[in-house]
């Protein structure tokens, strides 16, 4: 199997420059690699991780959102889906790429120095202890972290006013947007402003939620834990 025939196919799909793609390569290589040494992601087979993670980090494109932003921050990005693989693409956009587990920080070092990217900031903390970073965001991207009232209590105060947070969601979306009725995003300043639907390679179903912030009233201080684990 050509592994990098595989992955460029997959990325003519999204229109990429060249060297960005050899990027992609030296990303996709290091992360095997590295996966052995340290578990970073359970998915070993080749096609079922360009699909999972390359592909699936990458259909936010099709939703032509970023643009010009100055600051994009990934919570939970983990191995770097979708945010680092952005940070690739979008050189000029500031990335700040959050995760509270000290081994996918170091990797993340790791790759940030080998892919030589100057565009990324890496926070090893949780999202909820990020005061420096209040109100200073222009995007806020979640793929596969917490449930939707939990991710919305401990991430909107970063959110400039009228800025965005986008989160990946799988087909139980409904479930847990169930939780969310029109007086809790009220309470919050957040207006749900469009579900987009998408479809992975392996069919299965992508879900973007993009949250708009229409007021800055509801502060970090506000942030009131036990009130939602009631709810999840
Ligand atoms: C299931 S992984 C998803 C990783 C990546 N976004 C992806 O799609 O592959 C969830 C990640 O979120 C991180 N995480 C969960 N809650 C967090 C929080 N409050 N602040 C920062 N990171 C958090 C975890 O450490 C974990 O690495």
């Amino acid at each position: 199997m050509d592994r990098k025939k595989l992955l460029f196919d997959l990325l003519d799909q999204f229109k990429l420059k060249a060297e960005i793609k050899e990027k992609f390569n030296l990303f996709v290589e290091e992360i095997y690699l590295y996966n052995q040494k340290v578990n970073l992601t359970g998915i070993t087979n080749y096609y079922q991780f360009l699909d999972k993670n390359i592909y699936d980090s990458l259909l936010i494109l099709k939703l032509n959102i970023i643009q010009e932003q100055t600051t994009i921050l990934d919570v939970g990005t983990g191995g770097g889906f979708p945010g680092l693989l952005l940070a690739i693409i979008y050189e000029k956009i500031n990335f700040i790429l959050i995760d509270s587990i000290k081994k996918k920080t170091n990797w993340l070092i790791y790759i940030v120095e080998k892919l030589a990217l100057k565009n990324v900031t890496i926070i090893n903390d949780r999202i909820e202890n990020l005061s420096d970073y209040e109100e200073k965001i222009d995007l806020l991207l979640a793929r596969a972290v917490s449930k939707l009232p939990l991710l919305l209590e401990i991430s909107t105060f970063l959110l400039k006013k009228d800025a965005y947070s986008i989160f990946y969601k799988g087909k139980n979306y409904l479930e847990e947007s169930k939780k969310i009725n029109q007086n809790f995003l009220e309470k919050r300043g957040l207006r749900l402003e469009h579900i987009y639907k998408d479809k992975l390679l392996d069919n299965s179903e992508r879900y973007f939620l993009l949250f708009k912030r229409i007021n800055l009233n509801y502060k970090k201080e506000m942030i009131n834990y036990q009130r939602i684990k009631k709810i999840i």
